[in-house]
């Protein structure tokens, strides 16, 4: 029994951590998940606990990905922190269990694993979900996700256009300046989602940024902010007229302010349209709710720490 947990710091998980390998488990397990089959895999809602006296939350996400002998928990901070903060609004430690005997393998630092497979878990979405013919992408939000989503979507798909709006015009132009493609620079989101294909939120709004009203019929929206029950990203419209697709159903039901709120029906998992139950009713405008799930983390952390291994 090895009692003492190896630490994989960001900058080794980074470097070992990619999306080519990332997305085919994440979709394997998306499926898996969704066929409720607890004999292959097992994961709670996550539980989270309010830091009241320092606007931020602490969440616990458990994992047992049985088919993969992974074991796994997330333990996850998300702070409200001024804009142009140099810390993180998001820190996370990933710790790696051996499933036969419960003891911790390894601590990851959870930074880069968050980004990552929150970013291709909704280019996953994007996949099944876009209008066949996407030519624009928009990205509201400028930080760390913003950065994540933009090099998966830029790996993945041949969008002709993409766009960034961010609350203060200077984050979004930093942000187009330390990207290598094109980036067109917005001062409004009904400027930068007009006609768009794809829009990916990615913000820490408590209210509604992107609004039905100037959302193309047809669009698929990726909404990886808003994880409490009375946050929003998007309006009551939007959610009304959208296909409403989400990773986890308990877990929307639960802590999805824009579900909960504008009181949208879910019409599937995006597991349901991996493993062939629901429908990807892609002509449709389509919404992706994101609120992130402790088998995306312990996939990642399982990859990570084989590769590590290999590298010894
Ligand atoms: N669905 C999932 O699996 C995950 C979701 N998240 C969520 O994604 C969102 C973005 O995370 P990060 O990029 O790491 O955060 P970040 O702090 O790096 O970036 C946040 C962005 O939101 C913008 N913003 C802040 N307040 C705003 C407001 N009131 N209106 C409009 N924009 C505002 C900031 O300008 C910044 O561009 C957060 O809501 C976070 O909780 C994070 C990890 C996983
Ligand atoms: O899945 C995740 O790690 C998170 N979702 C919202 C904040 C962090």
């Amino acid at each position: 029994l090895n009692r003492f947990p190896v630490f994989l710091s960001d900058d080794v998980v980074a470097r070992l951590l990619r999306y080519d390998d990332l997305i085919p488990r994440l979709e394997a397990v998306l499926g898996k998940f969704s066929l409720r089959d607890s004999a292959a895999v097992v994961q709670p809602v996550r539980s989270v606990m309010p830091v009241v006296d320092h606007n931020g939350f602490l969440g616990l996400m458990p994992a047992y990905v049985a088919y993969e002998g992974i074991l796994c928990a997330k333990v996850v901070a998300f702070y409200s922190r001024e804009e142009g903060s140099s810390l993180p609004s998001t820190q996370a430690t990933v710790l790696l269990f051996d499933p036969e005997f419960g003891n911790v393998a390894a601590v990851m630092d959870g930074l880069d694993i968050t980004h990552k497979r929150t970013a291709a878990v909704s280019a996953i979405s994007a996949k099944l979900l876009s209008p066949a013919q996407s030519d624009v992408l928009c990205i509201l939000g400028s930080g760390h996700q913003a950065l994540s989503h933009y090099e998966v979507f830029m790996q993945l798909f041949s969008f002709k256009e993409v766009r960034v709006w961010s609350r203060r015009m200077e984050m979004a132009k930093q942000f187009a300046a330390s990207v290598q493609g094109s980036v067109t620079v917005c001062s409004s989101v009904k400027e930068t989602v007009d006609g768009a294909d794809v829009i990916v939120t990615v913000t820490n709004s408590s209210e509604p940024v992107l609004f039905g009203e100037w959302v193309k019929p047809g669009a698929h929206v990726a909404a990886v902010g808003a994880c409490r029950p009375n946050w929003r990203e998007l309006d009551d419209v939007l959610m009304r007229d959208a296909v409403i697709y989400v990773d986890s159903r308990e877990a929307a039901a639960v802590e999805s302010g824009d579900i909960i709120l504008s009181g949208a029906k879910v019409f599937a998992e995006i597991g349901e349209v991996l493993n062939g139950t629901s429908p990807a009713l892609r002509e449709k405008t389509t919404v992706f709710k994101s609120l992130g799930m402790g088998i995306q983390d312990a996939i990642c952390a399982k990859l990570v720490f084989d590769k590590w291994k290999s590298n010894q």
